[in-house]
């Protein structure tokens, strides 16, 4: 009798293994400093700063205000740049990259929404919204369509059609908001996006930004005054005086 023939051995497939620094770490900024100006007018506003922000993770950055929240997120959004130290972003090293890379980079995977709102004021919400999949290269109706139904989700749908200077501060926030979000980056930086927002506003928003945003392969960075939402991190990173003293993880 013949044995059973021995079932020929699958090819095991090539792992992909993602260019990562640590596997859950979406952000790893270490020794960053920053100094503004020189001489006598010389600022230390960040003096060796070591930073964690994990994947699926919403991290908070907290502190006194010029403690050094906005020059860190903005040197981790690529905005400004370090004067020496290491940032990481998705896993690449953000030295590595050339400027014009740089830009791709960003373009593709990161999201902001700062103090300013910086929408373009002759573009109405909708088209605001639609930028960054307008970059993307998606055709301009299904793009404006794509943001007026996000507008929707954050209670603007009957103001898509307004410019900027027709909408309150908290509705330009909003509009901020979802451009930061259309593109569905890895990475969405905001500073202050609750400011000018009252409470059950703000909540809506955080409550988008979470569902959006964190999941297993993205993260959120936010620098915040506002304790309302706390509630929203997973860790809360305590600057002070140009350095983060510690990281305070929150269970749910
Ligand atoms: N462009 C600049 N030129 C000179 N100094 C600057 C500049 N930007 C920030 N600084 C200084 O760097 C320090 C940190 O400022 P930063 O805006 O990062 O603080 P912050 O924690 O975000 O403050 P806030 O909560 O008030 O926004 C401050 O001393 C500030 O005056």
């Amino acid at each position: 009798m013949q044995a059973p023939s021995e079932p020929s051995p699958q090819p095991v497939p090539p792992q992909v293994v993602p260019e990562q620094v640590t596997p859950d770490i979406a952000v790893e900024c270490r020794a960053v400093t920053k100094a503004f100006g020189q001489g006598e007018s010389k600022t230390l506003a960040l003096r060796g700063v070591d930073f964690q922000a994990r994947l699926g993770e919403m991290t908070f950055l907290v502190g006194e205000s010029g403690s050094g929240k906005t020059t860190l997120i903005s040197i981790i959004a690529g905005l400004l740049d370090a004067t020496e130290g290491e940032i990481h972003v998705l896993g690449q090293n953000m030295a590595a990259l050339s400027n014009t890379n740089q830009v791709r980079f960003r373009r593709k995977n990161l999201g902001f929404v700062f103090q300013q709102f910086n929408l373009l004021p002759a573009l109405t919400a909708a088209e605001n919204v639609a930028v960054p999949l307008l970059a993307a290269g998606m055709a301009r109706p299904a793009a404006v369509a794509r943001a007026t139904e996000l507008l929707g989700s954050v209670g603007l749908a009957h103001r898509a059609a307004h410019v900027p200077s027709q909408l309150s501060g908290g509705q330009q926030q909003r509009v901020a908001l979802a451009r930061a979000v259309i593109h569905e980056p890895r990475l969405i930086v905001c500073d202050e996006p609750t400011s000018a927002l009252d409470g059950a506003t703000g909540r809506t928003v955080m409550e988008l930004l979470a569902a959006v945003a964190v999941r297993p392969d993205r993260a959120v960075i936010v620098v915040t005054h506002d304790s309302r939402i706390f509630s929203f991190a997973q860790a809360i990173a305590h600057m002070a005086d140009g350095n983060v003293t510690h990281t305070e993880r929150r269970t749910p």
